[in-house]
């Protein structure tokens, strides 16, 4: 199986504080797969140092066979953890930006998304709750046709009933040589799609493997192991 993204001996420090070391993955096509951790263990960093906003300070990380880069950002779908959307924009606006920006942007599975969330193109983002916002940029972020969609905390804001049809979507919208890397704590509410997981913590890679073959090791869920591993 053919990687997607690769780490080696990756660290990176902000001043004496270390984020993440010693990192070492290999995420393959095709996957969808859940990196979890309590909070600062270094997932938000992992993310970043994939999609250039980081650089590291020890070891490499390559997306697609180049170091994070004009390359890499082509085939790299990303979802940051905070929405960037402008307070004077439509979601029409939105939707011109993205077609401008992005050559594998499908502008049809947009719209299609978004009304089956209720929100129109003409909608102003200004008037629109945190989830709803939440929404808006995840189907944007959805609908291109990348090779690797990094997902930070995709549906922390958003209401349960939104969240199933969210992550039907993520399974459903993207090409299957895509894998898809999802952050986030409400593990119970994404395990059931995902198909592989990393644990981190304390900028360390805990565990990583298929999820099935976790739950079957360990005789519980996800949900539960990470709670018995990351006890307070
Ligand atoms: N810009 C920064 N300056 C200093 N320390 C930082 C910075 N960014 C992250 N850190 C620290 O690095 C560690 C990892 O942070 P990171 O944001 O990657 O964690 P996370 O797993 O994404 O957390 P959360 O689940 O709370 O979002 C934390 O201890 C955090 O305080």
């Amino acid at each position: 199986m053919e990687n997607i993204m690769q780490c080696k001996g990756l660290g990176k420090r902000f001043g004496h504080k270390v984020a993440l070391e010693g990192v070492d993955l290999e995420i393959p096509k095709g996957r969808i797969i859940g990196l979890l951790g309590p909070n600062g263990s270094g997932k938000t960093t992992l993310i970043k140092l994939a999609n250039g906003l980081l650089t590291p300070d020890e070891g490499t990380i390559t997306v697609g066979g180049n170091a994070p880069g004009v390359a890499s950002k082509k085939i790299v779908s990303y979802l940051p953890e905070r929405t960037y959307l402008s307070d004077w924009m439509r979601v029409g606006d939105l939707l011109n930006f993205f077609e401008d920006f992005y050559d594998d942007f499908d502008r049809g599975r947009a719209l299609t998304m978004l009304g089956n969330l209720d929100i129109q193109p003409a909608d102003r983002i200004k008037a629109m709750s945190k989830g709803t916002r939440e929404k808006v940029q995840l189907v944007l972020v959805m609908s291109r046709q990348a090779q690797l969609y990094m997902l930070d905390e995709p549906i922390g804001g958003v209401d349960p009933a939104a969240r199933d049809y969210i992550l039907n979507t993520i399974i459903t919208n993207y090409n299957e040589e895509a894998s898809v890397i999802i952050s986030t704590h409400l593990i119970a509410d994404v395990e059931k799609i995902l198909d592989d997981i990393i644990f981190i913590r304390s900028g360390r890679i805990m565990l990583t493997g298929a999820a099935d073959d976790i739950r079957q090791q360990y005789g519980e869920s996800i949900d539960e192991i990470f709670r018995e591993v990351f006890k307070c």
